[in-house]
């Protein structure tokens, strides 16, 4: 609202520069000025002898030889033109023509339009550009795209992996297929129906799909849409779709990130927001003004179900949730399987392989490694993706891309060797820690280096001790780096470990009930804020007393300190195996599982699968294989995957 108050005083001000503007352009000359009835006056008493009109300025000379001007009024003087022919006056110029009552006024009110139309502009310039989608330029027209039921080309069958998922929509398909056959047997259908789950795991997908086997149009729109800057644009925006699905009827109206206007009214947001509170009540009138019969049903797609308004929840609104979680094993592999369809494949491509090695991944993710496989099957010209391609897309989502043009002196790759040495040993020691997949000294996205740990199977929760055991290997970066250069050689790079782990600990002690002296209590809540809204971020509740917090601090102080002292004892004991691997990582700049378990079973590393001696003749003779990676440069930055699976990565200093 502010905004809008500067606008209009910004408004105000020009309104008056043009006006005073206006004003000179008609008072040009003061020097012989009269005015024009004293002007009308000379003419009828004989004493001008010469007038000289343009436009709407009359000068002129008096028969005493003075000049004179004057401004001619805006209305015209139909009387003027005889007096002057009457008294012999010699004119030059025309007279404008004379002007209906209509067209002065126009005239006159003109400067005033003129500011109107660029105020008007100005408002919907800025709320086409406040989606920030840049949609028409209309007040309150809804911005929800139709698609036209014969352009819908998603079924079921390009869902996979939420089998539960479909099942509870499946009858929405019959409904939507026959809506008076539901009435007359007085089936109950929900109108709205909400879809929780993660980002990228297939809500759209699904949403759409149920058009598409239903054959019914599909409106979509984001919940951002809605978010408007003037009072009342969202509401409208609102009305608008949901008179235009009426009209479209049977269809179904698709609302993404639904939090963005369903955001509970009472919470945080420093007082409310008028706008999101009209838009909201709006969206529940619509609901509940539309019979369940009508043919339309609403469905809502959000990951934060948790901070949505209740009254969205009440019967007959989104009375149905409907969950979308991350796919297990069984559900990646068909998920792959139903976008390897689209792209040619060698016969050595097992997607169960792949489901196996990718706990985590959504179903977005598997189709961006499909895709992310297939141009590197086209960047080394090959027909058919293999799995190899597979294998490096999967890299590549998992660790970010290749950085091959950053060059790091040998120093610093020995440090940085060292550093994912640390990790790597310590990862694989530890109890309940998961097994490292890959380290690399090879810079991807900001990292330096990367040590990739991937479950085994798909993991829901962890234990008190498989958390320490994270907060160790984050140190062994560190201590590993401290024990070659001594204390005063620890590089920045650490930061990220440090802080991942300072977090660990927190929330093992604030969240999670992990701490005997503090006891299972929540002490601190997780701020609400989600990201889609800016508000007060990073906002959190605290439910303790300063004497509280000062035990939380020391309990933190703690595990830390005694997950840095086993670090550092478990990094001495192995000293040796500490040296082969940074060798190890020097010689081959990545290694994976195969290596490492060599090096900690006190072997010499193999070469790693597809490594090609750049110097000496290859160690497998037999078979050639082209190097991995045929693709050249990859600096696709802030492609930091982070927490797909527990990844140790260290940021370039910081
Ligand atoms: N279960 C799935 N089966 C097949 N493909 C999937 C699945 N889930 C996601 N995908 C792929 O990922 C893409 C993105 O998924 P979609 O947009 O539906 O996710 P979403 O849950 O709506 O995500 P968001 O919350 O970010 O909007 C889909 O177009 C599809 O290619
Ligand atoms: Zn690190």
């Amino acid at each position: 609202m502010n905004d809008m108050l500067k606008n209009i005083l910004l408004w105000l001000v020009i309104a008056a520069v043009l006006l005073t503007v206006f004003n000179n352009f008609n008072t040009t000359s003061e020097t012989n000025r009269i005015s024009y009835s004293e002007f009308v006056k000379e003419v009828q008493d004989g004493r001008i002898a010469k007038v000289i009109v343009d436009g709407y300025t009359i000068s002129g000379t008096r028969s005493n030889g003075d000049s004179f001007d004057t401004v001619r009024p805006a209305a015209s003087d139909p009387k003027l033109m005889d007096d002057l022919l009457n008294k012999n006056v010699v004119v030059e110029g025309r007279m404008p023509e004379q002007q209906s009552i209509w067209t002065q006024l126009l005239v006159a009110s003109f400067p005033i339009l003129l500011i109107l139309a660029i105020f008007m502009f100005f408002m919907r310039q800025m709320q086409g550009g406040g989606g920030g989608k840049g949609g028409p330029m209309s007040f309150g027209k809804s911005k929800a795209r139709l698609l036209p039921e014969d352009q819908i080309k998603t079924t079921f069958a390009d869902v996979a992996g939420c089998d539960e998922a479909k099942e509870d929509t499946e009858e929405l398909v019959d409904f939507l297929r026959e809506p008076s056959k539901f009435q007359r047997l007085g089936g109950k259908i929900p109108r709205g129906i909400l879809m929780c789950g993660p980002p990228g795991t297939g809500k759209t997908l699904l949403a759409k799909a149920i058009a598409g086997e239903a054959k019914v149009p599909f409106f979509t729109i984001s919940g951002s849409d809605f978010v408007e800057m003037f009072v009342g644009v969202g509401a409208s925006r609102v009305r608008d779709m949901f008179e235009q699905a009426k009209k479209h009827a049977p269809c179904i109206i698709f609302i993404d990130e639904i939090d963005a206007v369903g955001r509970n009214r009472g919470s945080g947001m420093g007082g409310g927001n008028d706008e999101r509170e009209q838009t909201l009540n709006q969206l529940l009138v619509e609901m509940d003004g539309f019979e369940g019969n009508e043919g339309i049903i609403v469905i809502a797609a959000t990951n934060r179900p948790d901070v949505l308004d209740p009254a969205l929840l009440r019967p007959g609104r989104f009375d149905r949730q409907v969950t979308v979680g991350l796919p297990d094993i069984r559900g990646r592999e068909q998920i792959l399987k139903v976008h390897l369809r689209k792209v040619p494949c060698d016969d050595d491509v097992e997607p169960k392989n792949i489901a196996r090695g990718t706990p985590g991944f959504s179903g977005a993710d598997l189709a961006n490694l499909v895709n992310e496989a297939a141009l590197f099957a086209a960047r080394s010209n090959r027909r058919l993706v293999n799995m190899e391609q597979l294998e490096l897309a999967k890299d590549k989502i998992l660790m970010g891309a290749e950085r091959k043009t950053m060059v790091m002196n040998n120093e610093e790759k020995l440090n940085t060797a060292y550093h994912e040495a640390g990790h790597t040993i310590i990862g694989y020691l530890m109890p309940e820690h998961d097994p490292v997949y890959k380290v690399s000294i090879i810079p991807r996205g900001r990292a330096l280096g990367v040590t990739m740990y991937l479950p085994e199977d798909d993991k829901y929760s962890v234990s008190k001790r498989g958390l320490e055991s994270q907060v160790c290997s984050l140190y062994g970066g560190r201590i590993a780096e401290e024990m070659i250069h001594g204390f005063d050689g620890v590089s920045t790079g650490a930061s990220n470990d440090i802080e991942r782990a300072t977090s660990i600990a927190r929330n093992m002690v604030t969240k999670w009930g992990l701490s005997e002296k503090l006891g299972p209590f929540a002490y601190e809540e997780d701020d609400n804020s989600g990201g889609y809204i800016s508000g007060p971020t990073g906002s959190k509740a605290n439910y303790f007393s300063p004497e509280t917090g000062k035990v939380i601090d020391a309990e933190v102080q703690d595990i830390i300190n005694r997950c840095y002292e086993t670090a550092t004892r478990i990094l001495h004991e192995n000293r040796s195996k500490l040296d082969v691997m940074a060798e190890a990582l020097m010689q081959y700049e990545t290694i994976d599982a195969k290596q490492i378990k060599e090096i900690m079973d006190g072997k010499k590393p193999s070469a790693p699968e597809g490594w090609s001696d750049p110097s000496a003749d290859s160690p497998d003779s037999g078979e050639e294989k082209p190097a991995p990676e045929a693709a050249t440069e990859e600096t696709v930055d802030a492609s930091d995957v982070d927490g797909v699976s527990g990844e140790a990565s260290r940021p370039a200093g910081e």
